[in-house]
């Protein structure tokens, strides 16, 4: 018996020297690229300054102060030119990235790719498309020939895409003229921004709090006003959760509304919890301009991916005269929302009701249930593709925590739940998350079907339109808080389980007296609690977003939910 303990200790110590070793020599190579991307990075951040200092300051400033519609109407009648749009953004990008490290690479095509349109509006005979020359920033794993879509992962840089996705081919047939790439988290699941190639995001707001994720760059440069649209994707709030941060607007569509095709996934071969690439953008309404451009042309996208149906931009949903039902709710029964977000949502039923729709109560059912088959269909394989990864990789100090987790074999981690349950029952709901076997993944799947039905059948009984609620749990947390509570994506990614389509709005900041309310009535009750509670304080002044909600081919309604509340709060 002794022999064979020995052995077994042994042979443990072996693999354990092993694997050190390897992953030494693996992360001395990788920071040799790490650092020459880092590198080439300054160098291009200079060369694009170089560029942007060609306009005139007085001009640059002048086309910088126009909003989104502005811009493309002077862009349309020729009063500006496409470069100096370019110009004035790469600008303008500069300055938030000096602030937030929202870039990871400028495309230096842009320029030339101004004066080419330019130059084809000279022609009399030429047609304008309906977004000429409006700049466009681009997450990273975004498809675009020539540059790298890393995800954060060191062993993919200087691997550039050889072809560009449909939806940027598209994006391009339009006019718009991509003009950089925005940081990520490493892996994409993560709702933060950092990663060992491009470090850490901040928020323009507050540089100690993150700017979101996994679109964070995104949000942290439309938010630090760098961009004036940009394209993010999100598969449990990546899209949504960025906007709420750093107070910006955005939607992530249901997954059949874009072209998949050419594009990337940060999981690949995962059914069911539905990602899909939106917009964002410092308003409503841009977001509602760039969609009906491009799904008023969505054959293109349709005739070159046959999966995506040809569904066009439907304007009478949007414009629809007919007063709105809408159900709301502030608290999912998973997890309670900080005073802001709650007191968000109360105001903007109060908006829509002021404009004559009608705002009642609606219940997500069981929550508990929806976060375990949420991981479950989202680490479908327990989590090992991505920690397969992520162990050829530097891996991201911020995210630790949550690689940690992934770890631990998941009949340790249901054999741990039960003691854990007595302790920390939710923590325990998600130990019990992972999936054991396929017997186990498919029945998760036939309860999302099952979900699915209910919730849209809880939704017509009542006959509502959409549905209100927070965006999330808290304000812009600290940096490696996401990883600590990852069951705070609840509000968001029941939306991807559900695949509705689901944007976020600004609608206020934190106040004086809801850090009051925080530190005198918000639960303390477990950990996850407790963390939110802690990162919240000293969070005045951050952006607070809603959500809006419908489900699949109804995302014109969420649009203009989002825009009257946009409209009653701003009126503009
Ligand atoms: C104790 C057991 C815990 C099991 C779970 C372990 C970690 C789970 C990690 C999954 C986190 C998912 C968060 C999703 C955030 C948003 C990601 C997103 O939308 N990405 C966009 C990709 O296109």
């Amino acid at each position: 018996m002794l022999f064979y303990v020995v052995l077994l200790l042994l042979g443990a110590g072996a693999y354990y020297y092993h694997f050190t070793a390897n992953r030494k020599k693996i992360i001395e190579r990788l920071e040799v690229v790490a650092q020459r991307r880092r590198d080439d990075l300054a160098k291009n951040v200079e060369e694009t300054r170089r560029i942007a200092d060609k306009l005139d300051p007085k001009r640059r400033d002048y086309v910088g102060g126009l909003d989104f519609i502005q811009l493309q109407n002077e862009l349309q009648k020729g009063t500006v030119t496409c470069v100096e749009a370019v110009r004035t953004y790469f600008h303008k990008a500069i300055l938030a990235h000096e602030k937030t490290n929202a870039v990871t690479c400028f495309i230096l095509e842009a320029d030339q790719q101004a004066e080419e349109l330019d130059e084809k509006a000279k022609q009399a005979s030429y047609v304008k498309p309906p977004m000429f020359g409006v700049p466009l920033s681009l997450k990273e794993c975004l498809k675009v020939k020539g540059y790298d879509t890393t995800r954060g992962f060191v062993q993919d840089a200087y691997r550039p895409a050889t072809e560009d996705s449909i939806q940027i081919e598209h994006y391009k047939k339009l006019g718009l003229i991509p003009f950089c790439q925005t940081n990520v988290p490493q892996s994409l699941l993560s709702y933060n921004c950092s990663n060992p190639l491009f470090g850490t995001t901040t928020n323009p707001f507050d540089s100690t709090r993150t700017c979101g994720g996994s679109s964070g760059g995104e949000g942290a440069l439309i938010g630090g006003r760098g961009s004036i649209i940009g394209i993010g994707t999100d598969v449990g709030g990546s899209v949504r959760i960025p906007c709420h941060f750093t107070g910006t607007a955005g939607i992530k569509p249901s997954k059949m509304r874009f072209a998949h095709r050419g594009g990337g996934a940060s999981v690949p071969g995962k059914p069911m919890i539905d990602a899909n690439d939106g917009p964002m953008a410092q308003d409503v309404k841009a977001n509602v301009e760039f969609l009906r451009n491009v799904w008023g042309d969505i054959d293109f996208q349709s005739d070159r991916d046959p999966y995506c149906p040809p569904v066009h931009w439907n304007e009478s949903l949007y414009s629809s005269e007919k007063k709105l039902r809408v159900g709301y709710y502030i608290d999912d029964g998973w997890f309670t929302p900080t005073p802001a977000l709650q007191r968000a949502v109360l105001e903007s039923k109060k908006h829509l009701e002021n404009a004559g729709h009608t705002v009642i109560p609606f219940y997500p059912p069981r929550l508990t249930k929806v976060m375990q088959l949420y991981f479950r269909a989202v680490c479908l394989d327990g989590g090992q593709y991505v920690l397969n990864k992520l162990l050829k990789d530097i891996i991201e100090p911020t995210i630790r925590f949550q690689v940690t987790l992934w770890m631990v074999p998941t009949w340790v981690q249901r054999i741990l739940s039960y003691p854990v349950s007595l302790v920390f029952p939710r923590m325990a709901v998600l130990m019990q998350s992972l999936t054991r076997d396929t017997f186990e993944l498919r029945e998760a799947y036939a309860d999302i079907e099952a979900y699915r039905e209910e919730y849209v059948g809880m939704m017509m009984k009542d006959n509502l339109d959409v549905i209100l609620c927070p965006a999330s749990v808290m304000p812009a947390p600290q940096h490696d808080i996401p990883s600590k509570v990852v069951s705070g994506v609840s509000y968001t990614c029941l939306y991807n389980l559900l695949d509705f389509g689901a944007g976020v709005v600004p609608v206020t900041t934190v106040s004086k007296s809801d850090e009051e309310k925080l530190i005198n009535e918000y639960p303390e009750t477990d950990k996850w609690y407790q963390t939110v509670k802690k990162a919240t304080i000293g969070a005045i002044g951050m952006p607070i977003g809603v959500q809006v909600a419908a489900p699949p081919f109804r995302e014109e309604a969420v649009l203009r939910t989002m825009r009257e509340i946009e409209l009653a709060i701003t009126g503009k």
